[in-house]
């Protein structure tokens, strides 16, 4: 289609709508396979050919805000060929990545971030006398993202830091955008009032039509002149060119699989009809998502219980304060939050809410290793990081079943935070316990065995299975899955200390994991068991398949199996 930005600037308006054409069929055919963000590139199309004739990258920086919909970027910067392999292990990433290329600057999927790198960027320039130009793609779901607003403050108070903010509004998140920012974008694309761009020191242009790359051009080119920090106001439509995504009442085809990848039971189905019983039950349960209701499992509790669902933009800071005053009046808020995201709310949740003891209760989808979404999606931080937290219980279920009953204890506790945290993954089927001590369920009873597995929530079903191959090689193992690992039960420090070696099975990183805060427990008990974390390494992990990470770092039952003998020569 297209070789590079120069064979792009010589193209014809006739021939540009060609190959615009020519990128919609190809994301189509091409996403459609692999999977990935469908909805948000078709409706990047036009917008990202008028960015790369009228800026050059890489000298002119181009910030592409949550990264989503960079696709078509890295189509024009060379890549095409490589998008048979987008998200896969070794292949092209979903999302901008400096390995990659010259042309991409920010790898973090967390949305509403450009704005303040071009600040940093557009500093540097002028310090440095730079003549490069700073653009950033924020969409109007990202503008709903407080960060987007810090920046703003600072970027419209410096007329003499140009910066190209491009709002690529297409009045949708997932679902349609929501708040007073979305509906002061939808006055602007009638009346065109002044606006509150304006009122923070930027210029305004527009709106523009986001899919006339001749009016984009000119827009664009508008705002190179001024020549001090801009907003071009793009109207743009998720999902253009493509009948199913755009009829797609949903979410437009936003993040699709596969064609043909057959759908099964997902632990956030699970938490949806478990959530949804209790709202029932329970008139002071209120829900809480960050513009994800749909994919956090939120859908149905909102249907039945629209009064007590609470939508609240890409702003998970704002969610997590906003829970500890609905709690603190009465209620007993439920933030379901996929993991990584929660990352940005830490100091809200250990300051606004553990703080002042307030019950919350967070349910982390996509915790642990979630795969094809690479680095900045993998929820391999919350094991680590919130039970350091005072007063702070973190339940991690095997099963269903677990899931079920953990949520339902979560849910009862009125003294503090709760966490409850679950992968993306099929949910697998109920493993019954052998017999339950204090909070922990023994799954597989071994007398006199040496060795003690702490199976950590999903990875439960792999830690039998390398029981079981442990035993075939006459090394009988014991498997405890603690529920809630934090705190830490003191009935799994008695059981770890009967035992020579303790192995913690789980999908977090290792520093101050249950596997590191086991043993630090066991030296604190003058207990002489050597205690072990087998985790995920504390480095960023690139994306692959859950099942192809978990297995590169020896989480599966043949990595266990392999690392028990080992662990248990080195003691002999
Ligand atoms: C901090 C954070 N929360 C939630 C998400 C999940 N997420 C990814 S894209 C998206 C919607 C983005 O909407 P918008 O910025 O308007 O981009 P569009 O998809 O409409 O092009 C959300 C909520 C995220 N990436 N980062
Ligand atoms: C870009 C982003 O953050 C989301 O679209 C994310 O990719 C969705 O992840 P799931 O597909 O796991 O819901
Ligand atoms: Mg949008």
């Amino acid at each position: 289609m297209i070789s590079g930005p120069a064979d792009l600037a010589a193209k014809s308006t006739s021939e540009l709508a060609t190959v615009a054409n020519d990128i919609r069929d190809f994301l189509i055919r091409k996403v459609s396979r692999t999977g990935g963000h469908l909805g948000p590139n078709l409706g990047a199309v036009e917008l990202t050919i008028a960015l790369h004739r009228v800026f050059h990258s890489p000298h002119d920086v181009l910030l592409f805000d949550t990264g989503h919909q960079a696709y078509v970027h890295k189509i024009l910067t060379g890549r095409e060929s490589d998008f048979d392999s987008l998200r896969q292990a070794g292949g092209l990433s979903g999302y901008p990545s400096r390995s990659e290329s010259e042309h991409d600057v920010i790898e973090n999927s967390h949305a509403s971030t450009a704005l303040s790198y071009a600040d940093g960027w557009a500093k540097a320039f002028a310090l440095q006398q730079s003549t490069r130009r700073v653009v950033a793609v924020i969409g109007d779901g990202a503008l709903t993202g407080g960060m987007a607003w810090e920046a703003l403050n600072n970027i419209g108070s410096a007329p003499d830091r140009p910066v190209v903010i491009v709002l690529n509004d297409n009045g949708r998140s997932y679902a349609p955008t929501i708040g007073g920012i979305a509906s002061h974008l939808a006055v602007l694309r009638y009346e065109g009032d002044r606006n509150i761009f304006e009122d923070l020191g930027l210029a305004y242009i527009g709106p523009v039509d986001g899919h006339d790359i001749t009016d984009l051009e000119h827009a664009l080119r508008k705002a190179v002149r001024l020549n001090r920090p801009v907003v071009v106001h793009c109207l743009t439509r998720k999902g253009k060119g493509y009948a199913p995504a755009e009829e797609d009442e949903a979410d437009r085809l936003h993040a699709v699989g596969p064609v043909g990848a057959a759908k099964k039971r997902s632990w956030t189905s699970v938490f949806a009809e478990e959530i949804t019983a209790i709202g029932a039950e329970r008139e002071d349960i209120v829900c809480i998502t960050a513009a994800m209701a749909e994919p956090a499992g939120l859908a149905g509790f909102a249907s039945r219980f629209p009064d007590r669902m609470f939508d609240v933009g890409i702003a998970e800071q704002h969610a997590v304060t906003s829970a500890a005053g609905l709690a603190m009046a009465g209620m007993h808020p439920v933030v379901a939050i996929y993991s990584t995201f929660l990352n940005r709310a830490v100091d809200q949740l250990l300051m606004d809410v553990a703080l002042h003891r307030q019950p919350v209760t967070f349910v982390l989808d996509r915790a642990g290793i979630t795969g094809p979404d690479g680095p900045s999606h993998h929820g391999m931080w919350d094991s680590s990081i919130l039970p350091v937290v005072p007063g702070l219980r973190l339940a991690s279920p095997r099963d269903p079943a677990r899931l079920r009953e953990l949520l339902r204890e979560a849910v009862d506790v009125n003294d503090g935070p709760t966490v409850v945290r679950y992968p993306k993954a099929t949910a697998s089927d109920d493993i019954p316990a052998v017999r339950r001590t204090g909070h922990c369920d023994v799954l597989l009873e071994c007398p006199g065995a040496d060795v003690l597995l702490v199976a950590v929530g999903p990875l439960a079903s792999a830690c039998l299975q390398a029981a079981d191959e442990l035993r075939a090689q006459g090394v009988p193992v014991i498997v405890v899955d603690p529920r809630w690992i934090a705190p830490i039960d003191p009935c799994l420090l008695k059981l770890a200390g009967a035992h020579r070696l303790v192995v913690a099975v789980e999908d977090t990183t290792t520093p101050g994991a249950l596997g590191g805060r086991i043993a630090q427990a066991l030296a604190a008990n003058g207990s002489d068991t050597c205690a072990a974390t087998f985790a995920l390494p504390p480095r960023f992990l690139p994306h692959a398949s859950r099942s192809e990470i978990l297995r590169a770092h020896g989480l599966d039952a043949a990595g266990i199996t392999t690392t028990v003998l080992k662990r248990l020569e080195a003691l002999s």
